[in-house]
């Protein structure tokens, strides 16, 4: 069974729930979430809501679609938990996430940077690596919600090493690809233009990059960030890894927003998730689509199934 967490309760995440309990998929699916909340999705959706589709979870607040909320976080947050526990005790194969407003989490008192390091520190996991996944691209970062200042601080040889091996590993174990290569991008502008555009190159990732080839993993780089999306290079790879989320997210989601797949790798439990956020702007009105939770679903799906 896969459990889907419906996620801001303002935005489109119960839309896309009560929508896609009419889907069918190869997995029994449960959509968790406030019964009444989705129920009332169906209805401005004007599709029939399913009840057997939901496992209730109680909203802590009045949800108005559109109208943010921190009184409801700790709903959101307790959907994950949720979930998490189902899928450590068995209950789960997987966790599907729906979009979550960071910032009202922490308007509510409580420090919150996403799902991906919310779901690492709930498991105990040191390290994890977010990927996505969309068209014939996979995308992985070196790091993931910090701000742009404290971006070269973050990118250590240590975090590099990890990432490196985690990415290596579960391109194997989970997507069945034999060698994964993997093509890493530079931080700074032409990777650093020699050390006369920085110095992150020579001194971190390159280091980095040698030391997995030595362990055996197919690893090239640091190429430039801005060529190293383009067809020639791509044809070489399983995946790239990028140094940080505005380098390597915007060229996925141009190529493939709307059907990509965001994967949390290095975790003991198996977690996809949309490429969107919560467009508190459509909720509960306007057209919207289903595909990056139903690719998100389906995904999981194959994941849960190779473990
Ligand atoms: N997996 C997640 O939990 C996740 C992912 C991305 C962003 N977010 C969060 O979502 C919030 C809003 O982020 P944002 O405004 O940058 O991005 P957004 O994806 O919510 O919105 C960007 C634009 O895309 C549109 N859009 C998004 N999803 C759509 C869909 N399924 N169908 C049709 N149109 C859609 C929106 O209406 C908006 O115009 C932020 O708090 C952000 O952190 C969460
Ligand atoms: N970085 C993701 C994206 O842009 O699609 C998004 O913020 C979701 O991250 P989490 O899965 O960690 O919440």
């Amino acid at each position: 069974m896969i459990a889907v967490t419906s996620g801001e309760p303002a935005g489109i995440g119960p839309d896309l729930c009560a929508l896609l309990a009419h889907e069918r998929f190869r997995d029994r699916v449960v959509f968790l979430g406030d019964r009444e909340v989705i129920a009332a999705r169906a209805k401005l959706r004007k599709v029939a809501f399913v009840p057997e589709s939901v496992m209730h979870v109680s909203a802590s607040a009045p949800v108005v679609p559109g109208r943010l909320d921190a009184a409801n976080a700790r709903y959101v947050l307790a959907m994950l938990d949720r979930a998490i526990s189902g899928c450590r005790s068995g209950e789960f194969g997987a966790i599907v996430t729906a979009p979550v407003q960071k910032s009202t989490i922490n308007e509510a008192g409580v420090a919150f940077t996403g799902h991906t390091e919310y779901l690492a520190d709930k498991t105990g996991t040191a390290r994890v690596v977010m990927m996505l996944v969309g068209g014939r691209l996979r995308v992985a970062l070196a790091t993931t919600h910090l701000p742009l200042a404290d971006v070269p601080r973050a990118i250590t040889r240590e975090s590099l090493d990890v990432t490196l091996r985690i990415l290596d590993h579960d391109l194997r174990s989970r997507f069945g690809i034999a060698k994964p290569r993997i093509l890493v991008a530079g931080l700074n502008p032409h990777a650093g233009e020699s050390g006369h555009l920085g110095h992150e190159e020579i001194d971190v990732i390159a280091p980095a990059i040698d030391a997995a080839v030595r362990n055996g993993l197919s690893v090239r780089g640091p190429f430039p960030a801005d060529t190293l999306f383009t067809p020639r290079l791509l044809e070489q790879a399983d995946a790239v890894l990028a140094m940080y989320h505005d380098q390597g997210l915007p060229v996925l989601k141009h190529a493939a927003f709307g059907d990509a797949v965001n994967v949390t790798l290095g975790l003991p439990i198996v977690r996809t998730s949309v490429d969107h956020g919560t467009a508190v702007d459509l909720a509960g009105t306007g057209v919207i689509d289903t595909g990056s939770l139903k690719a998100a679903i389906e995904l999981a799906i194959d994941l849960a199934a190779r473990r």
